[in-house]
């Protein structure tokens, strides 16, 4: 991985970008509360997130992101819905292109594991300070049902520089 001399999101090649990773997070809401997990291992250990996680082999966006919620929480999401797409990259040279969906339902009981703490909040007092910077910027789309795809560009924990498009 060879750092990137970037400091703004015009010192990248977006045409030809190509993330490293693919991936998916989720977002459970359920009459006015949203299931949000303490990730306890992996890129953003220690931080408030959705459930999501890294494409295996020949599979789905929607397939990964419903296998990473049973695997973090041990539910089911139902019902899902494709909101948007992340797309970051890190001065570090690192990238990852994140597919966002909502879930409206579940089935189980949501539970601890070794990768996950469940946590529920009202969708009016989502803990914005203990989540990536860039979730400030986009999950309020989500929660209103648009669709998006944005840019952001990293160093570390610092969100540099970011652009967003609703798509209708
Ligand atoms: C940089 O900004 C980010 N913001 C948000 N909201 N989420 C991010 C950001 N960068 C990465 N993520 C998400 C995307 C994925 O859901 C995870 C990263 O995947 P993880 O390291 O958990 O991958 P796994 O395949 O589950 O890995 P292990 O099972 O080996 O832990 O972070």
């Amino acid at each position: 991985m060879q750092p990137i001399a970037a400091r703004t999101l015009s010192d990248i090649d977006w045409e030809n970008w190509k993330a490293q990773d693919p991936a998916t997070l989720t977002f459970v809401i359920k009459e006015d509360h949203i299931l949000l997990i303490r990730k306890k291992r992996g890129l953003g250990a220690g931080k408030i997130n959705g459930p999501g996680g890294r494409l295996e082999e020949g599979e789905t966006t929607l397939e990964c992101a419903v296998r990473e919620v049973q695997e973090e929480l041990k539910i089911t999401p139902l019902n899902m819905a494709f909101h948007g797409e992340c797309l970051f990259q890190f001065v570090d040279g690192y990238s990852i292109h994140v597919y966002a969906f909502a879930a409206s339902d579940y089935d189980g009981i949501a539970e601890e594991t070794d990768e996950a703490i469940p946590l529920w909040f009202h969708i009016n007092d989502i803990p914005y300070d203990e989540m990536w910077e860039d979730d400030r910027c986009w999950l309020p789309l989500l929660l209103k049902k648009k669709n998006f795809i944005g840019r952001y560009l990293f160093d570390k924990d610092t969100m540099l520089d970011y652009e967003i498009e609703l798509l209708t």
